[in-house]
């Protein structure tokens, strides 16, 4: 951390001016831009041009706390190194990496300034017809080619050192796993859900549940995992889209990547309930049946991918065991449904929540989608081991929506 400095504006323009990426003499302009809970995020560009490059930069603690809270700056160095193991898997599905500082804790990336937040996306009900597929294909490529399936046992157990990320997988334990389910000082939620929360406290069975889904996410080191896939690390277009923002990456369950995903397409679902006005009933449930359907279309293409890529590129000698192929991808989904009802849970109770919710100015429309949001996370996370099919998710979902 010796030469390390938080860089401003000027900074951050005079840093990539020394790169060569711009011709010299450019007249360059710069924004921070960073909306996320921990880094800065710089946008730099000629002063005429649509689009330039992303300095994105480590603070030494957490952006969204303070200094109060001091986090590793070496998830720098794991987010640059996983974007280019994506890269190499995915190609063009991640930002390109033109530059990693390790002693300003910085990347120089891509900039896509022509895709927008998934996330925001959602929220002006936009339909993505090609994202099911591609996020699909991102989620089978990186994880069953970063697995012991695939890769050599030496290589897989270099790939784990390479990128234990302990201090950020803390952050997950804790805010994921632990603080949700007991009156923590870092929980904050709508003083409207008081009832709700303190049964989620009290409820052992659900408890008993979330136990084990920690355990996994400690003990289970299946694959290379993005470890923080949620709809504000997709960027998309149309027809594109990119992942970005690994810094969580570690070698974990794969379910914990799929779930988030799926979490974060139920938390828009359950939003639409709090932004509906009668008058937009209609579009609010076609959006909603949009969202599920998007969800068995994500599961399908991730199937079908990870069937494939597993017959054709599968080292392990025992992969070939009848049956084996089958049961694996049943756990991956059953883990999905668990991590995605965590992931619910903590977005209503815990420390960070989602713009989907909490754009919902009205503190009684808001409770409404959150405590649809509860409903659904605490079924995903009792009945994940009995899940079977994906449409047993989209069902829950439905259910728990017209229980009301
Ligand atoms: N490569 C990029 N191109 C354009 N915008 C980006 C890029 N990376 C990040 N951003 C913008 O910066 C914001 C914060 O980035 P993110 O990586 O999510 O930071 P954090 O790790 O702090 O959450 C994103 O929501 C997005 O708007
Ligand atoms: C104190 S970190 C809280 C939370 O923020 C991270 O998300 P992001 O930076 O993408 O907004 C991650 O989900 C952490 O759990």
């Amino acid at each position: 951390m010796s030469n390390y400095y938080p860089l401003n504006s000027q900074q951050a323009m005079e840093y990539v001016g020394k790169l060569g990426i711009f011709p010299d003499h450019s007249s360059l302009v710069c924004r921070e831009i960073g909306d996320g809970n921990l880094n800065l995020v710089f946008h730099i560009k000629e002063k005429s041009a649509a689009t330039g490059v992303i300095i994105k930069q480590a603070l030494p603690y957490a952006r969204v706390v303070g200094e109060s809270w001091p986090l590793t700056l070496d998830r720098a160095r794991i987010e640059s190194e996983a974007l280019i193991v994506h890269h190499c898997m995915c190609p063009g599905m991640v930002p390109k990496v033109y530059h990693y500082d390790p002693g300003l804790a910085l990347t120089v990336m891509e900039d896509l300034s022509t895709h927008i937040i998934l996330r925001k996306g959602l929220m002006a009900r936009t339909a993505y017809p090609l994202f099911a597929k591609q996020i699909g294909s991102f989620l089978a490529r990186t994880l069953l080619l970063t697995s012991d399936i695939v890769l050599d046992p030496l290589e897989k157990k270099n790939r784990m050192i390479q990128f234990s990320n302990p201090e950020m997988c803390k952050i997950t334990e804790d805010l994921v796993f632990t603080d949700p389910y007991y009156d923590a000082e870092t929980n904050r939620f709508n003083p409207l859900l008081d009832e709700e929360v303190k049964k989620i406290w009290g409820n052992d069975k659900l408890k008993y549940q979330i136990a084990k889904l920690k355990e996994k996410f400690l003990t289970h080191s299946q694959a290379l995992i993005h470890g923080d896939l949620h709809t504000g690390s997709i960027m998309v277009t149309g027809n594109d889209l990119k992942v970005i923002d690994p810094e969580f990456a570690f070698y974990g369950p794969m379910g914990f990547d799929v779930g988030a995903l799926f979490a974060n397409l139920l938390l828009s679902y359950a939003s639409q309930v709090g932004h509906s006005l009668s008058v937009e009933e209609r579009k609010r449930k076609d959006y909603q049946n949009y969202l599920l359907n998007t969800i068995e279309q994500v599961w399908l293409a991730f199937e079908q991918e990870f069937r494939a890529l597993w017959k054709e590129q599968a080292k392990e000698p025992t992969a070939a065991a009848k049956g084996y192929v089958d049961d694996y991808i049943m756990r991956i989904l059953q883990d999905a449904s668990g991590f995605a009802g965590c992931k619910m849970l903590r977005r209503v109770i815990g420390l960070a929540h989602v713009e989907d919710l909490e754009s919902i100015e009205d503190l009684e429309s808001r409770a409404k989608g959150e405590k649809l949001a509860l409903g659904i996370g605490q079924q995903l996370v009792i009945k994940g081991d009995r899940i079977q099919n994906i449409k047993d998710i989209t069902s829950l979902a439905k259910k728990v929506s017209s229980d009301g």
